[in-house]
């Protein structure tokens, strides 16, 4: 059964991983079948959201039992293109890029950094957790068409140029963890991830949403 993507809407869309990395493992422990308030434990996300969101792949789970695994996990694989091996660039191995560095994508999902760029000559050069450190002034030679996303993690100052370069050298999605705000043409997508941001966020819902015990999260 073929879905078309585009169908999906973006915040079931957002799910999918979160979904695959369960299902998966559930698959090699060898289950069958697994009910959607397994599933809704398991992945923090109720249980009404989750039968609809399995509603548009095509999933329709029986009363007394569940979801078929094995279906859920060839449409996950599918969509998520787990066949397919995304080539990501990283630019600026300092503290935070180093450490992206030695974790491995690979595990959970198919996106590989390719390369790491930097402009300190100390780092040019090296590899890191597998990935080799290149000069940035090599960057559009090196990524040109090849590179489809790339994590930005540098100053905040340089991020806008590097930015401009790397829409220049055709990558797709930008994750920029900097907390400047980047200027990209209609067709690139960024993914900003402020973590400041997101500890005020929490603090504050600390503060004035205490959950009880047993309620449900919004994701
Ligand atoms: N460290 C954290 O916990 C953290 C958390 C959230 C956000 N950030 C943000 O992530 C970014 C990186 O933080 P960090 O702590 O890793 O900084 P860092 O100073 O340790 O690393 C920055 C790296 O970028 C390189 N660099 C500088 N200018 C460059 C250029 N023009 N081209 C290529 N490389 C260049 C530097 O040589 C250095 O290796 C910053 O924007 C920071 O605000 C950091």
């Amino acid at each position: 059964m073929d879905i078309e993507q585009h169908k999906i809407p973006q915040a079931t869309a957002k799910r999918l991983p979160l979904y695959y990395r369960f299902i998966n493992n559930l698959h090699s422990q060898g289950k069958l079948r697994v009910s959607s308030k397994e599933l809704s434990e398991a992945v923090k996300v109720d249980s009404a959201t989750i039968r609809r969101d399995f509603s548009y792949f095509g999933a329709l789970g029986k009363k007394g039992y569940g979801y078929n695994v094995e279906y859920l996990l060839s449409f996950f694989r599918k969509t998520l293109d787990q066949d397919e091996i995304t080539k990501v660039a990283l630019i600026g191995v300092g503290n935070l890029g180093t450490a992206f560095l030695h974790y491995n994508f690979m595990k959970n999902n198919n996106t590989k950094i390719e390369y790491a760029f930097d402009s300190n000559p100390e780092k040019v050069g090296t590899e890191i957790g597998g990935v080799p450190v290149k000069h940035i002034d090599k960057l559009e030679d090196i990524v040109k068409g090849d590179i489809t996303a790339a994590i930005l993690t540098v100053p905040s100052a340089a991020a806008q140029g590097i930015t401009d370069r790397l829409v220049h050298s055709g990558v797709s999605g930008i994750l920029n963890f900097t907390p400047a705000r980047i200027t990209v043409p209609e067709h690139i997508r960024v993914h900003h991830i402020d973590l400041s941001i997101e500890l005020q966020a929490l603090v504050y819902f600390l503060k004035h949403y205490p959950l009880e015990a047993g309620e449900e999260q919004e994701e």
